[in-house]
């Protein structure tokens, strides 16, 4: 029985998680914990995530809630992960931490905690998006430069961060294939008078409104014709699932940083592409 901690469990993701782990054969739910101040801290964690069954309350003390798991599942903010995950390090729990928006010196140390255990750190533990971050790169392979590319996304208007995570490595499969450096060719929306598209540009757009919990296009685009790839997310059950089954694959791996092309078996063998 693997047994996982949820942080941020009155977040948009934290109650599927927590449903997901509890009602997942071979999953144990050892904890839940939230900000401190969070006005759910100390409530019953059965009514904050909605399992009758679930024991015990909300914590705010991330030591006390991860003292009998194995596992934290983190889908927090970029702050809040980073300071979970160094909590992890020094207890020697895994972590499966789908937060995005981190920054650069966040993504470094997170790097470097990963050298004390193992982390899954994904932007998106769908399966289908994670089949189509393969699909979109053998695309544009087999397609050649011919085609121009652009991504759209779309999420809910309570979303902190653009683009998306998922967004962002959509992106960075498509420069690996071409070659290019992200920050030279993403035109981050258009506006004013542009002049006419350059072949070396990729264009990014980025719809929030609504509850859309997740939509990804990327488009291939040549005359005559184009192609257009789309993963719409219809809940975040998907998500949720996919951090599961990213605890119960990490809890017993060697240090390390992992994603879930490496919990699902989609990577060719070979280190992590994030290392
Ligand atoms: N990887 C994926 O598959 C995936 C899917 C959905 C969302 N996300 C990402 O997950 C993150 C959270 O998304 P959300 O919609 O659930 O956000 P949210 O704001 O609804 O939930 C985040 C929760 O974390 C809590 N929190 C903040 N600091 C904390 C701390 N120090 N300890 C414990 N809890 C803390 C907040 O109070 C909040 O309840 C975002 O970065 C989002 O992009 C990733
Ligand atoms: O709801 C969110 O926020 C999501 N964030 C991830 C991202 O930034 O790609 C995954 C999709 C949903």
């Amino acid at each position: 029985m693997v047994k996982i901690t949820v942080a941020g469990a009155a977040g948009r993701m934290g109650g599927h998680i927590a449903r997901a782990v509890y009602n997942r054969q071979g999953a144990e739910l050892a904890g839940a914990f939230e900000a401190p101040g969070n006005p759910t801290v100390g409530k019953s964690l059965a009514g904050v995530v909605g399992l009758s069954g679930a024991e015990g309350v909300v914590g705010d003390d991330p030591a006390e809630a991860l003292a009998e798991a194995q596992v934290l599942i983190d889908f927090t903010s970029p702050a809040s992960s980073i300071k979970n995950l160094k909590l992890c390090a020094t207890l020697g729990k895994a972590a499966v931490i789908g937060t995005t928006g981190l920054n650069e010196a966040q993504k470094k140390t997170l790097v470097a905690q990963a050298k004390k255990v193992p982390v899954v750190f994904a932007p998106n533990m769908s399966v289908g998006m994670n089949l189509m971050f393969k699909l979109v790169a053998q695309m544009a392979q087999v397609l050649g430069p011919d085609y121009a590319l652009e991504v759209l996304e779309a999420h809910h208007d309570q979303k902190k961060d653009a683009p998306s995570g998922t967004a962002v490595r959509l992106i960075e499969e498509l420069c690996r294939v071409r070659g290019w450096n992200y920050d030279e060719v993403c035109r981050h929306g258009r506006v004013g008078m542009t002049g006419a598209r350059t072949a070396n540009e990729l264009g990014v757009s980025v719809i929030r409104g609504g509850d859309i919990v997740g939509e990804h296009t990327v488009y291939f685009i040549a005359n005559g014709e184009r192609l257009e790839l789309t993963h719409r997310a219809h809940n975040r059950d998907t998500f949720a699932q996919g951090a599961v089954r990213a605890a119960l694959w990490v809890v017993n791996k060697e240090p390390g940083l992992y994603d879930m092309q490496d919990v699902l078996g989609l990577r060719e063998a070979g280190k992590s592409e994030q290392e």
